[in-house]
């Protein structure tokens, strides 16, 4: 009789020596980023916020400026911010964060590239409780249990190894002044006005498939 499939130890093992950790091969390591990459931060941070305070004043996403919300909201009024932060670390939050139209049909299909790694990179909240365990909720639920063992969850991106980071945060400082990675600008309204970097500005025209040929000749 023909055993039934189980997810022993050698299935396990089975799967990581497919996606090829050895960088000996040279495979193209690409590190994607969660919040606003993948997952709508920015677009669900709106309708929460007007949801829970719907007499203040908000920011709409056009107008939007600088890397953290928080930031930009106790400039147009101090008592703002923690209504901010009270949005963000509410459970659930980033757990019903949409995806990024066209996100996980290209993560995955970048995934089953031949001779590319692709890693989750993303930053916790310092507020971690609700967060943290929701960032690995949301890979799950998006692009299957497969994907939590490619997960890097990491304050400091810059000591984190990979050819490319995609990224929308214009700026990624770090203990390490040169990371490994090459740094694609993930186009997002609070980063549009920053000049001179190289760029993707969405998952839907395919030419995320173009940067991905063009670093794995480099490397
Ligand atoms: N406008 C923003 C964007 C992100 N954050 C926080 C919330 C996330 O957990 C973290 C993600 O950073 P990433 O890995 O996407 O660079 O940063 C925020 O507070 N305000
Ligand atoms: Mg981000």
């Amino acid at each position: 009789m023909k055993k039934p499939p189980t997810q022993d130890k050698t299935d396990i093992m089975s799967r990581r020596t497919k996606q090829t950790y050895d960088y000996g091969q040279k495979n193209l390591c690409v590190l994607l980023d969660l919040d606003q990459v993948l997952a709508d931060f920015e677009g669900h941070f709106i309708t929460k916020f007007r949801e829970k305070f719907p007499d203040d004043r908000f920011v709409q996403l056009d107008e939007r400026k600088g890397f953290y919300i928080k930031d930009q909201y106790e400039k147009l009024d101090r008592n703002l911010g923690d209504k901010v932060r009270a949005v963000y670390i509410e459970k659930g939050f980033f757990l019903d964060l949409p995806e990024i139209k066209g996100a996980i049909p290209a993560a995955r299909e970048m995934a089953a590239m031949d001779g590319v790694d692709v890693f989750i990179c993303s930053s916790p909240l310092t507020e971690y409780q609700n967060c943290l365990s929701e960032k690995f909720e949301w890979v799950e639920k998006h692009l299957g249990p497969e994907w939590l063992d490619r997960i890097i969850i990491a304050k400091d991106k810059t000591v984190i190894n990979g050819h490319i980071l995609i990224d929308d945060r214009p700026y990624i400082n770090g203990s390490c002044k040169s990371p490994a990675w090459k740094h694609i600008v993930f186009t997002a309204h609070h980063n549009r006005h920053v000049e001179g970097r190289q760029r993707l500005d969405n998952w839907t025209d395919g030419t995320w498939r173009d940067i991905i040929e063009d670093f794995k000749k480099r490397i």
